[in-house]
């Protein structure tokens, strides 16, 4: 028989301590087994009621190959029909997960996950006559998603193609999407209604859209189904070494999660544990904050987690079972947190206040604190800053002592791609010009002035997922919003509302939220998008 392959590795000896003090209590409890056999008590009596009908995921990896031929079916009839370009509209764990899988398996999929109305158009315009839109919502009710159902379904009726020959549902049973769809004429998959969104990797939600794209689904079952049976253990069990290391590290003051995977075949996992680590535990001023894309500082507050090699705890193996093996572990983590990881409760503020101000009809329109060419600056903290760069200065210099800088930019995240490049450029030459484009290289700007960790998300993805840890977990994020004019909005059909209005009143939403707490906010506005980008790079290069 074959050794069982070694999922989580400790490297660090005082982590390892604690993690196998930890483990031991956990043991003592019986939590591995209980966890394995699904008993919803573990987090409490306040988290019972829900955890009671999210535990559906320890069961995926065969539940789910059922439904595999239904998948198959879709996947055909998509070849037959010449439908290869596959459109994905679905928010935080409706998209996350097949957004590894596809790069992983590297086939092409795109995903809208944005209200950004030039990232929407830019789908529209992109092979309509080929495409097949997977509209996912577990709970049927997402803004975003519904919006990009109406604007799919009046481009292609515009385009003279039947609608119902090009999206595919997958939702709730009961939900008001499965509804919609049935009246429209769309095909459906169920998804398991027992597993809440960020744990739904290998669920429908994973599944389906992967498989139109091209990826090998049922490699993903096979290979988290060889972890399962590991999972009520109480040695060797990867879901519960990684779930204590986590937990006892952040009892120990180490909370800021630092994701490493540079060497790592799997490609883009942290974005996938960003929301399951962030939105599950980050609650009660209590919480892990996952940090991707970002040099550990090596301070105190961090654990460097490796994905396939490096970090104070590393986790091996193929993408099903690291989807499994995180999920466990979160659920472990929050036990040792003494929270529940299955609800979200602060995501729900930011999405009243936007629907608030957009039923209030007009958007606020306050005065800028400052004008700096392309740039306005909102917000209490700029008052009397005498430019972008004392602005930048004052935030970075609010970050509490084991705190940390968000920011959060809502824009179009492919248009660094459209920066003009010379006729004949090398590649290298080409990476440069977008990243002098890219908003996200701000993070590195500013994560190099200070030893405190820079998040970077784009709105309104962040979201649903890290968008819970600013608001519910420890007070001590600094903010930084990008808001963009925007040239060529789009109307959602059958809404008062534009895209571009949406997306402005999702910001002002969060906003309001964040300011509420007491914690400092800023939003840039870019007049002109690619010099307002420009214009906020140089002035950080400058700090
Ligand atoms: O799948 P949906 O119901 O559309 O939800 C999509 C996302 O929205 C919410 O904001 C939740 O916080 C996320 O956990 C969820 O993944």
């Amino acid at each position: 028989m074959a050794a069982t392959p070694t999922y989580v590795t400790i490297a660090e000896e005082r982590l390892a301590e604690q993690t196998a003090e930890t483990i031991q209590r956990l043991v003592s409890e019986g939590v591995h087994e209980a966890l394995a056999n699904g008993d919803p008590t573990l987090w409490g009596e306040d988290a019972q009621a829900e955890a009671a009908v999210r535990l559906g995921w320890l069961s995926l990896p065969l539940t789910s190959r059922e439904l595999l031929p239904e998948i198959g079916k879709l996947v055909e009839r998509a070849r037959a029909e010449g439908l290869d370009h596959v459109v994905l509209a679905g928010m935080g764990g409706s998209s996350l997960a097949p957004e590894v899988i596809c790069n992983t398996a590297d086939v092409p999929l795109t995903v809208l996950d944005t209200t950004d109305p030039h990232q929407v158009r830019r789908a529209l315009a992109d092979r309509l006559d080929r495409t097949v839109v997977v509209v996912a919502s577990k709970s049927g009710g997402t803004v975003e998603t519904d919006s990009h159902r109406r604007v799919y379904e009046k481009a292609f009726r515009d385009a003279g193609i039947d609608p119902a020959g090009r999206i595919v549902v997958v939702t709730d049973p009961g939900s008001p999407l499965e509804q919609a769809a049935i009246e429209a004429g769309y095909p459906v998959i169920l998804a398991d209604p027992n597993v809440g969104g960020r744990y739904s990797a290998l669920s429908a939600f994973g599944l389906v859209p992967s498989a139109l794209a091209g990826a090998d689904v049922e490699k993903l079952l096979d290979d988290a189904a060889e972890v399962r049976p590991l999972l009520a253990r109480a040695e060797g069990n990867p879901g519960l070494d990684l779930g204590a290391a986590l937990g006892a590290a952040a009892l120990a003051g180490r909370d800021k999660l630092v994701l490493e995977d540079s060497m790592s075949e799997i490609n883009g996992l942290p974005d996938w544990i960003e929301q399951l680590v962030a939105e599950s535990t980050g609650k009660s001023a209590k919480g892990i904050l996952p940090v991707v894309g970002a040099d550990p500082n090596e301070t105190d507050d961090e654990l460097v987690a490796g994905i396939e090699s490096g970090g104070a705890v590393t986790v091996s193996g193929p993408l099903g079972a690291q989807f499994l093996i995180w999920e466990y572990a979160t659920a472990i983590a929050g036990r040792v947190l003494g929270i529940d990881p299955f609800n979200q409760p602060n995501v729900t503020e930011s999405k009243e206040n936007t629907g608030a101000l957009l039923a209030a009809g007009e958007l606020p329109a306050d005065t800028p604190a400052l004008v700096e060419g392309p740039v306005e600056v909102y917000g209490a903290e700029a008052e009397g800053a005498k430019d972008l760069r004392e602005v930048l200065t004052r935030l970075l210099q609010a970050i509490p002592e084991n705190g940390y800088m968000a920011i959060m930019a809502y824009l179009d995240r492919e248009a660094a791609f459209d920066a003009p490049v010379a006729d004949g450029a090398s590649f290298d030459d080409m990476t440069d010009a977008w990243s002098a484009a890219d908003p996200l290289t701000l993070r590195g700007l500013l994560a190099a002035r200070t030893d405190r960790p820079v998040t970077f998300g784009w709105g309104p993805r962040f979201l649903h997922s890290t968008g819970q840890y600013h608001k519910g977990g420890p007070q001590n994020g600094v903010f930084l919003q990008i808001t963009g004019a925007n040239e060529g909005d789009l109307e959602v059909p059958g809404k008062p509302y534009t895209l571009g209005r949406l997306q402005l009143a999702q910001a002002l939403g969060d906003q309001g939220a964040l300011v509420k707490r007491g914690r400092p906010a800023v939003r840039l506005h870019l007049t002109d998008r690619a010099a307002g980008v420009a214009h906020l790079l140089a002035a950080a290069r400058e700090l």
